[in-house]
């Protein structure tokens, strides 16, 4: 694969100098502190080519919690692990119409979660790792790190204590599962491993290089190691595509038109298949939770080099 190859610093600047017109009009994740008091005037952006090429703006180098952004990586690792025959079974792949972290379709639906990014179908998902693994949160670190060529990512253990002592809704969605036969190890352990996934930090730099894999078809163009096959690749894309960004999908293919994950620490990370992996970061969201200098980004890249998957 080698197909970029094109200069993209001044499609960045332009990419910046829209998206920090957003920048005030949005609410940063004020659900726990430690996401409460991050300086809301932030910006990076990263574009990581297929062929290797590399290119940053803003503040790309700083790391950002990465919330549900972590989903794709635990879905990575669901879908390798023993417990992988199952997981869709257990797991739908419509879009939710629904908050990430809403209850009732749960309810209404007998426990089967509509998809594996939102905060349902990831519980679930984190419970095929724990179930299945002896160190769950372990494993995902490993997998982040292999992704991202990155051995320094950490998880931040400050967000993950507050995560756990505001998760409310997560831990009825836990206890709904469970008593839907719906999760197979403790409530306990499968939220703890949960909430220490959406506490990983990474800078833009380091999720757009662990994106590289699902842009280059399960490769990994920097380490040249086959991670995934193809065609898990262009399935995990397509669900990045119709579930990624929750009740916002449909307005985010509309405007940008690239299969991507946000999370409420205000990363959006974004695949173009066969040529760039993008990462974007703004902590302001919108009202379903979704970077809005961020979204603003990557519709003005989409724009601006004419590429998407439409
Ligand atoms: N949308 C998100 O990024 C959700 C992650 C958040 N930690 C939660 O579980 O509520």
């Amino acid at each position: 694969m080698t197909r970029p190859a094109r200069d993209l610093t001044s499609i960045l600047e332009n990419c910046a100098n829209e998206a920090r017109k957003q920048i005030g009009q949005g609410r940063v994740a004020d659900y726990i502190p430690a996401l409460a008091r991050i300086n809301p005037h932030q910006f990076g952006m990263a574009v990581c080519g297929v062929d290797g090429t590399e290119w940053s703006i803003g503040d790309s180098d700083t790391p950002f919690s990465i919330q549900s952004i972590s989903k794709v990586f635990t879905l990575a690792l669901a879908l390798q692990s023993p417990g992988a025959a199952g997981v869709w079974d257990r797991v739908g792949r419509e879009p939710s119409g629904t908050a990430f972290n809403s209850l009732f379709q749960l309810e209404a639906e007998q426990g089967l979660p509509r998809n594996p990014f939102i905060n349902a179908g990831a519980i679930v998902i984190t419970d095929v790792i724990t179930s299945h693994f002896v160190s769950p949160v372990l494993q995902i670190l490993g997998l982040v790190r292999k992704y991202a060529n990155c051995e320094q990512i950490y998880i931040d253990e400050e967000v993950a204590r507050s995560e756990a002592e505001s998760g409310h809704r997560n831990a009825a969605i836990a206890h709904l599962l469970k008593s839907q036969g719906n999760l197979e190890a403790s409530v306990e352990d499968v939220l703890a491993a949960y909430y220490r996934q959406c506490s990983i930090a990474m800078t833009c730099r380091d999720v757009a290089r662990a994106f590289l894999p699902l842009a280059a078809g399960g490769q990994h163009p920097l380490t040249g190691e086959t991670l995934m096959p193809a065609l898990r690749a262009k399935r995990i894309n397509s669900l990045l595509l119709t579930c990624g960004l929750y009740d916002g999908v449909g307005n985010f293919a509309f405007r940008v038109g690239i299969p991507a994950k946000s999370g409420v620490g205000g990363g959006i990370a974004a695949v173009i298949p066969g040529q760039y992996a993008i990462c974007v970061w703004s902590p302001e969201l919108d009202e379903l939770g979704n970077s809005l200098a961020g979204t603003r980004a990557l519709e003005v890249f989409a724009d601006e080099t004419n590429l998407s998957v439409f």
